[in-house]
């Protein structure tokens, strides 16, 4: 990798991993992580429910703290950071996108399923009017042939987005994959291209270098892998990495290696790593936040959480859809208890 260009870290701990831990963040954790993430001059740092602005309800789990005053608080500590939100339209309103503006976000990623586009643009549009960067989020990118990703990130671009994502929502996507969709979009687009991973396959990181060597300059990570399933890109490996092939990123390496440690670590419920059913979810394509959820219908019909993410791809369920977790476990649990036909 020779090119001499910088390449600029989204932070996601603070919203992708507020999956991992059941929305459970309080003002303290998101203080004291915002801070060190400041600190060691991450650019910008995205403070949400996982699902995005109104994401809290009994469908996608209810946060611990309203993410408003996460926000607020995140606002308040940072001195360079740029703080973002994520909005999903249809969960999150245009009213959510204003009151995250009122309290200083500077960036808002509009996110919808890789075919349906269409939809962002109002939120798009709003966002530009508030003065903020507009990011257009095209998640499950694995699920669309390149000439239907290649369109509907057109259509962003037509609504104003400054950048555009190929978001690998489910970990799935192998790194000729990425490759063709970066290479594809960098050719089709004037605006810069953002790389989102997980690291459902191992693959979170050997992605993320892929799409760099594509042209991506806009690349997300989460600090000690705190995201959704094995969690994202790991952010201070990737500066390590990024420093040593000589791509610079201006962040602080000793600073973000000192937070995974001391502050992020200690948050995690248990230590990311690629489980039994987060691999899962890498084979089969399934959205990594249904996590939990799946953990949680498992246990409930007593049944195996792999056979209810395998069902969930064989569906090619997306997100939005959680409430066919508890549909498909039930499914399966029934068809175990009823005789066999002869
Ligand atoms: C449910 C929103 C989702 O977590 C957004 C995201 O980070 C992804 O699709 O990977
Ligand atoms: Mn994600």
């Amino acid at each position: 990798m020779t090119q001499d260009k910088r390449i600029l870290i989204t932070e996601v701990a603070l919203r992708d991993g507020s999956h991992a831990i059941a929305h459970q963040y309080t003002v303290d954790q998101v203080s004291k992580v915002a801070k060190a993430l400041d600190e060691a001059n991450i650019p910008y740092i995205e403070v949400s429910h996982g699902d995005g602005l109104a994401g809290s309800s009994l469908q996608y789990g209810l946060s611990r703290t309203h993410e408003l005053e996460l926000i607020e608080a995140a606002v308040a500590v940072c001195r360079q950071a740029r703080i973002a939100v994520l909005l999903l339209p249809g969960i999150g309103t245009m009213e959510e996108l204003r009151q995250a503006a009122n309290l200083g976000v500077k960036m808002a990623r509009i996110a919808t399923h890789v075919t349906e586009a269409d939809v962002s643009a109002q939120h798009i549009a709003l966002t530009k009017e508030l003065g903020l960067e507009a990011v257009g989020f095209l998640m499950m990118s694995h699920m669309a042939p390149v000439e239907k990703l290649v369109e509907q990130a057109k259509l962003m671009e037509s609504y104003g987005a400054d950048t555009v994502y190929v978001v690998d929502s489910a970990g799935a996507l192998l790194p000729h994959e990425v490759k063709e969709r970066i290479r594809a979009l960098r050719q089709h687009l004037g605006i810069p291209i953002g790389f989102h991973a997980h690291n459902n396959l191992s693959l979170a990181m050997a992605n993320t270098l892929v799409a760099i060597e594509e042209g991506a300059t806009r690349i997300d990570g989460s600090v000690r892998c705190l995201g959704a399933g094995a969690g994202n890109t790991q952010t201070e490996v990737l500066i390590a990495v990024l420093e040593r092939l000589g791509l610079s990123t201006g962040v602080d390496l000793y600073k973000m290696m000192d937070l995974a440690e001391e502050i992020v670590a200690p948050i995690l419920q248990v230590p990311q790593e690629i489980t039994r059913d987060s691999l899962v979810m890498g084979y089969a394509g399934v959205y990594s936040s249904f996590l939990l959820h799946a953990k949680r219908a498992a246990q409930k019909f007593n049944i195996d959480s792999r056979d209810i993410l395998i069902e969930l791809g064989r569906r090619k369920v997306v997100g939005g859809q959680e409430d066919m977790i508890v549909d498909v476990a039930a499914e399966i649990a029934k068809s175990r208890q009823e005789p066999a036909v002869r």
